[in-house]
């Protein structure tokens, strides 16, 4: 880390539904931009399954997504799950998502200075933060990582409210990772808020452009046909243990 960078933790909201290895391919390619091409230093990803209030068709319950992705992040040193959108009463805001993390953060980095003290009540309290090697005195920030087309759901009418978008991109920050058939240049440049914020949006280019989704691999397992490679072999195991994604009666090919 180089001295007056800015620490961040990186969090991504969404289904998760199953969670797919460009989950975890986004946070790597954040990081790495970060770090080359920013002051910013990431010390932590953090997954945030939505509530299964939120209610889009064909959720499999929180239970089983927090699972998955529990599993999907063992393969990374760095990201983390949250559970804690989850196991709320109702669907909670993103705003309100990174709120409630960067008001964890806060509270961890003051508690106490003496290290052993403050990751043993991490460790049970928020054990994802007791992970993390450099939770010093720093101020950490929250950004909200996601795929540009999370981004240009802003302009979906009814879909966010302004004072979010204005909390979420000016207070907190975003980074976008653009994705197949997204400008995230041109919504910007068509949105005066965006536009007002746009020193706090990192744009991440995926040169290797690869249309991965939840609902093409959710299809694909519905006909029986092979998802190895596109999502952890843990969380493979798993849909079929669980029988989950309408995968009864099919021999899964692994
Ligand atoms: N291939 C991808 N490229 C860039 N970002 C992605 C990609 N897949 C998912 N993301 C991002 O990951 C976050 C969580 O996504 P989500 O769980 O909604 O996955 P999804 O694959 O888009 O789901 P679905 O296909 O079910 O709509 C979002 O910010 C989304 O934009
Ligand atoms: N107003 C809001 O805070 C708002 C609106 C739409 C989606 N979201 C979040 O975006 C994520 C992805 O949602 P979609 O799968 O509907 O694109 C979810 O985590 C959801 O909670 C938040």
């Amino acid at each position: 880390m180089m001295t007056g960078s800015q620490k961040v933790v990186l969090l991504a909201c969404g289904s998760y539904n199953p969670p797919t290895n460009m989950h975890l391919r986004i946070f790597e390619l954040a990081r790495d931009h970060l770090h080359r091409c920013t002051n910013y230093y990431v010390i932590a990803g953090l997954i945030s399954p939505v509530h299964d209030k939120y209610g889009k068709e064909g959720l499999a319950n929180s239970n089983d997504r927090c699972q998955m992705g529990r599993l999907a992040v063992k393969s990374s040193s760095w990201i983390h799950l949250s559970d804690w959108e989850t196991r709320q009463e109702e669907w909670t805001p993103t705003r309100e998502v990174l709120q409630h993390h960067q008001d964890q953060i806060d509270s961890a980095v003051n508690f106490n200075t003496d290290p052993t003290v403050k990751r043993q009540r991490l460790e049970a309290t928020v054990p994802w933060l007791s992970h993390i090697p450099q939770l010093g005195t720093d101020t950490i920030t929250v950004k909200l990582l996601c795929g540009a087309d999370l981004l240009e759901s802003f302009g979906r009418p009814g879909v966010w409210k302004d004072e979010d978008i204005e909390t979420i991109v000016g207070k907190f920050g975003i980074v976008v990772v653009t994705r197949e058939g997204s400008n995230p240049y041109k919504f910007i440049y068509e949105s005066d808020t965006l536009s007002r914020l746009q020193r706090n949006i990192q744009i991440v280019t995926e040169w290797i452009s690869n249309e991965v989704s939840s609902s093409k691999v959710r299809r694909a397992l519905k006909r029986g046909e092979s998802v190895k490679y596109l999502l952890q072999d843990a969380v493979i195991d798993y849909i079929r243990t669980h029988v989950l994604y309408d995968t009864h009666n099919k021999s899964l090919r692994s």
